[in-house]
Formats: C-alpha cells, structure tokens, sequence
C-alpha cells in the first residue's frame, strides 16, 4: 500500500482524520523509508512499528479537546516525516488525535468534555451514550493492547489552554500512589522549553491519568501555550517541543541540563457545586494569576473559599462547567 492509500486519497493523517470524523475506517499499512511499519488502526489512530527497537512503547495523543489545534498539528507534522524517512523512530508509537468531531466542528467537545471520561467514566449513568463515550472506551481499548507488551511505557498528552498563562509551557504530572517522576521525564519537558511542573494532588479521569494508573505509564499531559484556530499557530512557539518528541522517537535520551523545572503543588480544587456558585475570578484571568491570602475566590451558601496563609495562583479557570466539574485549580509553588 503506498503512502497516499493509507490516507485513502487525502494528503495528510490530519485531513484523512477530519474527513472522517465519527466514521469507522479499515485497517491499513504501509512500509516506511527506514523499514519500519506505520498502521492505520481506526480513525486518528495510527501505529508506528520500528525496524529496531530501543526505545520505550510510547503515546503521542493531541485533540482530545478538539479547537486545541497546535498539538494536533505538531503530531500530523511528526507523520509526515515518519512517511518522508526525516524521522526513524526506535519506540513503538501509538499516535492519537482525539475527538476527530470535535475537530471538526473547532470546539473543545461536542456533547462531554472527553477529557473526563477515561478509567471507564465513560460507562457512568451521568453520561449518555454519545460518539465521546464511544471514543474514549475506544481509545482505552488500543491504549491497553498497546501496553500489554510494553516494558516500558510513557504518554504524552498534548494540549493548549484557554486562557493565556504567566507560564506559558507547563505539564500536569497526574496523581499515583507514592510517585516520583522521573529524572528522564524532567529532562523530557525541559528540551521541550516546558520549565513548569504541576504535581496533580488527587485521581482523575483524564487521558494521562487512565495511562498512569491503569497501565503503569509514565504520564503528563502538557500545556503548550494557547488555543489558536488551525492555521494560526506560529510554529518557532512549538520548536521545543517538536525536537524533543523526535529526540525521544530517535530513542535518544534528552540533554543534561542544570536548569531544574519550577514545581508547583494543588493545594485546592474548585469544584462547581450548583446554581449558587459564585466565581470571584474574571473571564479573562491568565493562568498562574497570584492571589494574596486572605482574597476570596469562590463560594455558594454554606461556603466562602479564601486563599489560605502564603498567597496562591490559579490555573484552568473556567466556571462555564456542569455541577461536579472543575472549575479551577489553586496550586502553590514547592520551594
Ligand atoms: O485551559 C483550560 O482551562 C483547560 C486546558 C486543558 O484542557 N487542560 C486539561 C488538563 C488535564 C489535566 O488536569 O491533566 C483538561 O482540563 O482536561
Ligand atoms: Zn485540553
């Protein structure tokens, strides 16, 4: 099958994946220039198979939030070079882009924000059967296939934020029992220009916390700057990045630096508890915004929150979410 067939016509993964959006598609393959194989396994998801491997069994996912264009694009570039023999990938690679409707549609989500819906929240009574359920199940399914030979495995879940941020770049490091991340990783985020590290405090049911703690995975979902339409992301603001994915696919480990990523904890989660839910935060707070003790942030009848003795930041505003969801994070530095 050559190159053009794997992607049934169209030029690239990313518009073969757009044009079938929600659309079941067959099972493909194609050689590759450096003898390894990449495999089409459904739509927006593809599988790289090296000729050699070194490298640990690896997952490269964008668009589980669909208007979150830059990783995607970042992905759809790594293919093309995959194709064209620039990159010869030593990991076995499980490349993903998310929620191929919402993509298309140029929204966070269609019907559930998908990142919420992994360890089998999918299949919870709050949530109607919907393409987003059927997708994250899914996606579960290839991610636990994927894992079962791996000694090793790492996920990379890329993403862009809503608001701007006062760091722009940073990674979320889900919540496992007793972690550490590992050096390996920190030098992962800083070749990729990410120096901001937020250690998440609780489980959750996000896409790199399903990989971490259901399949043992080496997981961070990282935030690469800020949302832009498809075609208006400047890609010198991804470079980082773009070299260190391909480094790791290279199964090249990242430099030694003596810079250090700058840690951040949660010391509370907000938490939308209904229709008397008040946010004291504005629309267009960046991320990272600092509030001084004392300062209230949220409250509803019985409740006022009050950001405690050291001053506090917010990250992930966002009060527009049903009751029960997240509307915020407030996370302190680790000194
Ligand atoms: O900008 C925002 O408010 C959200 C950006 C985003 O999609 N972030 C992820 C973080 C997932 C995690 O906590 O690991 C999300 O909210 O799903
Ligand atoms: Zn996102």
């Amino acid at each position: 099958m050559t190159n053009t067939n794997l992607f049934e016509g169209h030029p690239d993964w990313l518009s073969h994946t757009l044009a079938n959006a929600g659309l079941p598609t067959a099972v493909g393959d194609v050689a590759l220039p450096d003898g390894g194989r990449l495999q089409r396994l459904a739509t927006g998801v593809l599988c790289v198979h090296p000729a050699q491997v070194s490298g640990p069994h690896t997952i490269l996912s964008a668009g589980v939030h669909g208007n979150e264009t830059a990783p995607i694009e970042i992905l759809n570039d790594l293919v093309l070079s995959l194709l064209q023999g620039n990159v010869t990938a030593t990991c076995p690679t499980l490349l993903i882009l998310g929620n191929p409707p919402a993509m298309v549609a140029d929204q966070r989500f269609v019907t559930y924000n998908m990142n919420r819906l992994f360890s089998g929240a999918h299949q919870h009574p709050d949530y109607k059967p919907c393409d987003e359920t059927e997708r994250a199940a899914q996606l579960e399914q290839f991610c636990l296939a994927f894992a079962e030979s791996a000694e090793r495995l790492v996920h990379y879940d890329l993403h862009t934020a809503i608001r701007p941020s006062h760091r722009e770049k940073f990674a979320l490091y889900p919540w496992v029992p007793d972690r550490t991340i590992s050096d390996d990783q920190c030098r992962f985020l800083l070749d990729a220009d990410v120096d901001t590290l937020l250690l998440q405090h609780t489980g959750a049911t996000t896409f790199s916390a399903f990989t971490a703690v259901d399949l043992g995975g080496e997981s961070l979902t990282i935030e690469l700057g800020k949302v832009r339409p498809f075609g208006e992301n400047n890609p010198e603001d991804f470079r980082g990045i773009d070299r260190a994915l391909r480094r790791h696919l290279r199964g090249e480990p990242a430099p030694a630096t003596d810079r250090k990523l700058t840690r951040f904890e949660v010391v509370h989660e907000i938490i939308h508890t209904g229709e008397d839910f008040h946010f004291h935060v504005s629309d267009d707070t960046p991320n990272f915004t600092e509030y001084a003790p004392g300062i209230i942030i949220w409250g509803d009848r019985t409740t006022d929150y009050k950001v405690g003795d050291r001053p506090e930041a917010i990250v992930f505003p966002n009060p527009k979410v049903p009751k029960g969801h997240r509307v915020g994070l407030m996370v302190r530095e680790v000194k």
